[in-house]
């Protein structure tokens, strides 16, 4: 059995590929980076730490490695043969992904089960901004061809895996907590053995429970931790106002979850308690850079702040914690984080209300529309 594996960086190594690599699969792990490619073509084993009271580590084999900028046709060789393939490249790069994985498809013998696709990212259904990309790419007449080869599945991912302190070397240290969400329907009955995931009927609670809690919990902790001058996720949450904007926002988050997909009130207290205390782990070298990065993204209409804020105004709340964190975010100030860069640029150049429609992707009608715009214009006065 073959994995082939796109993105060989914290969630690549540290969570996707260890749980493949657990289920039997070779895993053979596709990246741009040279070096790091060349640092896992060199060895054979590498080891996952898991960080906490009780540390344990894992070592991860059988595996290879490919530039996938470089080899692209040893690549479509790998994908056309392959079991399954992943991504963990960051939503904003599966477009350049998508090429390869359609030539892939196009090269795949027709008599091999159908290759299992899974983009493990952290936005919502980002298998299917996946496969509308590879289809792209696709030969018109080929469509119907290449979709009897192909089962395309949105999953929710979970394990904090920070940046590794040494970047040039090839071990990851990660927290101990995972979970893998897959959805079931997509296989068509073949689901794949991977012993470390669930598979799910309905993803969609899933993935936004994880979104809207692990996800919006964590960005605000790393910008209202920005804002008050710490590095370490961990240190941020010393911070009482920190804590208590953290514990605020993910009081609306689940008071909006529990109301839109009926989950266990208690249930969602656990495991919103359950995440602070993951957040708190002092043995994970995270940081508050790492976590904010790219807040254009994190600001996005469906994304962590503004897609569980849109819909508690929709119900006829307004999201007072959300809206200071979208407060914090928008003064995440770090060089040479692109995005905050371009943020800023914005903050400078367009209105408040041009802000809001530009990066939030909210129109003047949005009964959110205006608090957003209030909000940036505080923090446009303090430029
Ligand atoms: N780190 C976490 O805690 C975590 C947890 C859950 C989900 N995720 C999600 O996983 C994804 C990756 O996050 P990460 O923290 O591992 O980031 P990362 O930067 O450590 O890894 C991304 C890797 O993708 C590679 N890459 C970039 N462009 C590529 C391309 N065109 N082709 C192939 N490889 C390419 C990069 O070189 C890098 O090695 C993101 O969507 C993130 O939201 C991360
Ligand atoms: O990867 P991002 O930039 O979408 O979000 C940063 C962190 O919140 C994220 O990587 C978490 O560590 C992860 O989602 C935990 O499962």
């Amino acid at each position: 059995m073959k994995a082939i594996h796109f993105g060989a960086g914290n969630i690549g190594r540290g969570f996707v590929g260890l749980l493949l690599h657990d289920a039997g699969y070779e895993v053979v792990f596709a990246d741009v980076n040279a070096s790091l490619i060349d640092a896992l073509k060199a060895a054979t084993t590498y080891s996952v730490h898991e960080a906490g009271e009780e540390s344990t580590t894992r070592v991860v084999d059988n595996f290879r490695a490919i530039n996938s900028a470089t080899d692209e046709a040893a690549l479509i060789q790998e994908i056309a043969t392959a079991d399954i393939v992943t991504t963990a490249v960051g939503p904003t790069v599966l477009r350049f992904v998508a090429p390869v994985i359609a030539a892939g498809l196009e090269a795949r013998d027709a008599s091999l089960p159908p290759l299992a696709v899974m983009a493990c990212e952290n936005a919502i259904n980002a298998t299917d901004v996946l496969a509308e990309q590879v289809w792209l790419h696709v030969a018109e007449g080929d469509h119907a061809a290449v979709n009897a080869r192909v089962a395309f599945a949105n999953t929710a991912v979970d394990r904090i895996v920070p940046g590794q302190a040494d970047g040039s070397g090839i071990d990851v240290t990660v927290e101990a907590f995972y979970e893998w969400v897959i959805e079931r329907g997509a296989f068509n009955g073949a689901v794949p053995v991977i012993p470390g995931a669930t598979f799910v009927d309905n993803l969609a609670p899933y993935i936004e429970r994880k979104l809207f809690t692990v996800n919006t919990g964590h960005a605000t902790v790393a910008y209202l931790g920005s804002v008050a001058g710490v590095t370490k996720i961990s240190d941020a949450l010393l911070v009482p106002e920190v804590l208590d904007g953290a514990r605020r926002v993910l009081e609306e988050t689940s008071a909006l979850l529990v109301a839109k997909h009926g989950l266990d009130e208690a249930a969602q207290r656990a495991y919103r308690e359950k995440i602070l205390v993951r957040f708190k782990n002092p043995a994970l070298p995270d940081t508050v850079q790492r976590v904010g990065r790219q807040p254009l993204r994190k600001l996005s209409r469906h994304e962590r702040f503004i897609g569980p804020a849109a819909e508690i105004a929709e119900r006829g709340t307004r999201p007072t914690a959300l809206l200071e964190a979208v407060g914090a975010a928008l003064r995440f100030d770090v060089a040479d984080d692109e995005q905050s860069v371009e943020l800023h640029a914005k903050l400078r150049s367009l209105t408040a209300a041009g802000f809001v429609t530009d990066v939030c992707g909210l129109d003047a009608t949005h009964p959110l529309f205006s608090d957003v715009v209030t909000v940036v214009e505080g923090v446009q006065r303090t430029l």
